[in-house]
């Protein structure tokens, strides 16, 4: 049986694609029953580095996911609107949908995935995570016998790619963007990638699969990288560390309830931890859960051929099922997807980790006396205390703290702003 698929986009995402679907030779034979039957663009005119039949090109993308010939609509057009009405009416059309789109499903996953289960469709978003790196049908299907506590992962291209460039080169904040947003791996406002919100999607959507439950979007944590400074790079390699944006969900069981915390911030990530080479617009997300243990999956996180590879999947994946299951009375349990109730979150506030902390100071006796004891009378215990050198006449103190309840550290270092002596607190970095 042939499949016929409407293209929502033919951007980075969605010419990889249409390049694949075009040119199925030595790839799966499930490749050779899918043609391409319309492509969505917004501008007719624009030049395109694909050669597709201009007859198939149209403006109209209320006519593709409506359209009785089309099968599966494949959004990779972005952003909320119109993806969102586009994805709900495709599904109340009767087509199978296929999304790289994570702020949409980060946010609308609720009700995109129950309208989908009512009208017994698949949506199928294995490239909204991690790019080319399969993770998401994993943590739906290969992991689904593990009891999952944990996820720690690199999950943004563009940021990973920017971080190592500026630890690697020395290479400037702004110009590595405008070079990460050449390649094709940044957002169509690059904000979402730098602020640290696409990672918050990412991982919003990673805790709703592996803990079987809706996670509010907003619920999650989020500081960007905008603030990391060539400075603080420095610092982290003398002391045995990179930075790196980590997107971590990890869930808390008392006997009484379940706690998720989630959070996307920059973070000091030992020399010898894996996720420490993780360098460019790879990503890598490590798993933990019993009885497995730990697993990593490791690949390009970002770009026109990886990502289109994971949308392919999802295609071929719908296929198979769909060329199995004649009646398409009963969903695939394992392909389809029913997160069980709301995931209760724990605010920052209760989250234990460790933190790096740089100050400037007039440079007085007592100074680092005085640091000690505002950290101790908020039972923030530190593990080093470092006089680095001076910046101009103020003297640089790097503190690295243990594992302390992030209220309490809060509450530290508003006591010690207060101090005469500390002109100013530069930056503030969690510690893996
Ligand atoms: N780039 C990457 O590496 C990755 C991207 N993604 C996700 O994939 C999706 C697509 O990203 P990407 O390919 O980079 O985006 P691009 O900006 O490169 O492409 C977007 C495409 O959608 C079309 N489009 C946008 N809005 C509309 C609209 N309102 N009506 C009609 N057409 C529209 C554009 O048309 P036109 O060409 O005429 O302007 C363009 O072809 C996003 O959800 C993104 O988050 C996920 C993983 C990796
Ligand atoms: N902008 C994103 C694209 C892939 O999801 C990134 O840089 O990771
Ligand atoms: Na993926």
């Amino acid at each position: 049986m042939a499949f016929k698929i409407g293209l929502l986009g033919l951007g980075t995402v969605g010419t990889g694609t249409a390049d694949i679907l075009f040119n199925p030779d030595g790839r799966h034979p499930l490749l050779q029953n899918i043609t391409i039957s319309q492509v969505g663009v917004k501008s007719l005119e624009k030049k395109r580095n694909i050669d597709l039949p201009s007859e198939i090109l149209t403006t109209d993308l209320e006519a593709i996911v409506t359209n009785p010939e089309i099968d599966i609509v494949v959004e990779l057009i972005g952003g909320l609107e119109p993806a969102r009405s586009l994805i709900l009416k495709a599904i109340a059309h009767g087509k199978h949908v296929v999304t790289a789109n994570k702020a949409v499903i980060a946010r609308y996953g609720g009700e995109i995935f129950a309208a989908a289960n009512e009208a017994k469709v698949y949506v199928l978003s294995e490239a909204a995570v991690g790019g080319g790196i399969p993770i998401v049908e994993p943590l739906k299907q290969s992991l689904g016998a593990n009891r999952l506590e944990n996820i720690i992962g690199i999950v943004n291209g563009t940021t990973n790619y920017i971080l190592t460039e500026m630890t690697e080169k020395g290479s400037d904040f702004g110009q590595v963007l405008k070079v990460a947003q050449d390649l094709g791996y940044a957002e169509a406002d690059p904000t979402a990638d730098v602020e640290g919100y696409d990672a918050a999607d990412k991982i919003a959507i990673l805790a709703s699969l592996a803990f079987g439950c809706l996670v509010k979007r907003e619920d999650v944590y989020c500081e960007g990288i905008t603030k990391i400074t060539s400075s603080d790079i420095n610092y982290a390699e003398k002391l045995g560390f990179v930075i790196k944006l980590l997107a971590i969900a990890h869930k808390v069981q008392s006997t009484t309830e379940t706690q998720l915390q989630l959070r996307v911030h920059p973070t000091f990530v030992p020399t010898s931890h894996p996720l420490a080479n993780v360098n460019g617009v790879n990503n890598a997300i490590l798993v933990e859960g019993s009885p497995l243990g730990q697993v990593m999956f490791y690949g390009p996180g970002a770009g026109s051929g990886p990502t289109a590879s994971a949308v392919v999947a999802d295609i071929m994946n719908i296929v198979g099922v769909l060329n199995t299951d004649k009646t398409g009375d009963n969903l695939d349990s394992l392909l389809s997807c029913s997160p069980q109730g709301q995931g209760q979150i724990s605010p920052i506030e209760e989250v234990f980790s460790r933190f790096y902390a740089r100050f400037l100071c007039a440079d007085v006796p007592g100074v680092i006396g005085h640091l000690g004891t505002a950290f101790g009378e908020n039972n923030v215990s530190l593990e080093s205390v470092v006089q680095i050198g001076f910046q101009g006449d103020l003297a640089e103190i790097v503190v690295v703290t243990h594992h302390v309840r992030e209220g309490n550290f809060r509450e530290a270092i508003a006591e010690i702003r207060s101090l005469n002596a500390i002109k100013n607190i530069p930056s503030i970095i969690r510690v893996l």
